[in-house]
């Protein structure tokens, strides 16, 4: 059977070009599925995210999405779709609103609107007041923004998320929102949405994951098994 995402024997290499970070990785997901990521820092586990994107040029191996092959023209609208959620978020100047607006203006995003009322309701399922909207994007603390990032990728409405580390600036209640808001995102909708979490909390993974993988030294080492079938 197809899959949704597939990495076909993907490799990429630093910029002076004298090391690789993965090399020769094929991975797929399906939507309905759930992948936790766990493995030693400095693994390849961000690269690899970003490499199944291609925020960074492959050397070598294709991505195909919905079994098309994304090429340059299609990153944009593949982009918009399969999703990066940054470990540490950048934001620009301005408030969190301002921030959530952003988007909008991109071409990828033509046609649809920013909804306050939406983002209201992302924040308070993350447990957080809509005055959040208000403050300033570059005082948030990191766990704020954690949460903000989510949200202005949430109200995109993607289809799959690759999230790196996206609770490890958080308290445990709130890490236990994410996970909630998150898990339940791709349950709501198993036929068009799943996520790739990547995540150093053995726990968190056993519990937000049908399918867990071990990454290190840029390969995937043998399946650790299936996670919470749930
Ligand atoms: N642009 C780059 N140029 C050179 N080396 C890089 C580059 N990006 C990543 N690396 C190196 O690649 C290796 C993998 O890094 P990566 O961030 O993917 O690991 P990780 O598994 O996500 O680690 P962590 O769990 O600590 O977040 C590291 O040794 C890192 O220093």
């Amino acid at each position: 059977m197809r899959s949704d995402l597939e990495a076909a024997a993907i490799g990429v290499r630093v910029a002076s070009r004298e090391r690789w970070l993965l090399r020769d990785v094929d991975f797929s997901v399906s939507f309905g599925e759930r992948v936790g990521l766990s493995g030693p820092s400095g693994g390849g586990k961000s690269t690899l995210l970003r490499a199944l994107v291609l925020l960074d040029p492959l050397e070598s191996g294709s991505i195909r999405w919905r079994g098309n092959i994304v090429d340059e023209l299609a990153i944009p609208t593949f982009r918009s779709e399969v999703t990066y959620v940054h470990q540490r978020p950048a934001f620009l100047e301005g408030t969190v609103e301002e921030n959530l607006r952003l988007p909008f203006q991109l071409r990828a995003q033509s046609g649809r609107k920013y909804d306050a009322e939406l983002a209201v309701r992302w924040l308070e399922r993350l447990g957080r007041p809509p005055e959040l909207l208000t403050q300033r994007a570059d005082r948030l603390s990191g766990g704020e923004g954690q949460l903000v990032s989510l949200v202005r990728v949430l109200q995109l409405r993607p289809s799959l998320l690759l999230l790196d580390e996206p609770t490890s600036a958080l308290d445990p209640e709130t890490s236990g929102r994410v996970e909630e808001v998150l898990v339940g995102w791709v349950k709501d909708r198993p036929d068009e949405r799943a996520c790739v979490w990547v995540s150093h909390d053995a726990d968190q993974v056993e519990r937000v994951s049908t399918r867990r993988l071990l990454f290190a030294n840029g390969q995937f080492a043998s399946p650790v098994g299936e996670g919470a079938s749930t």
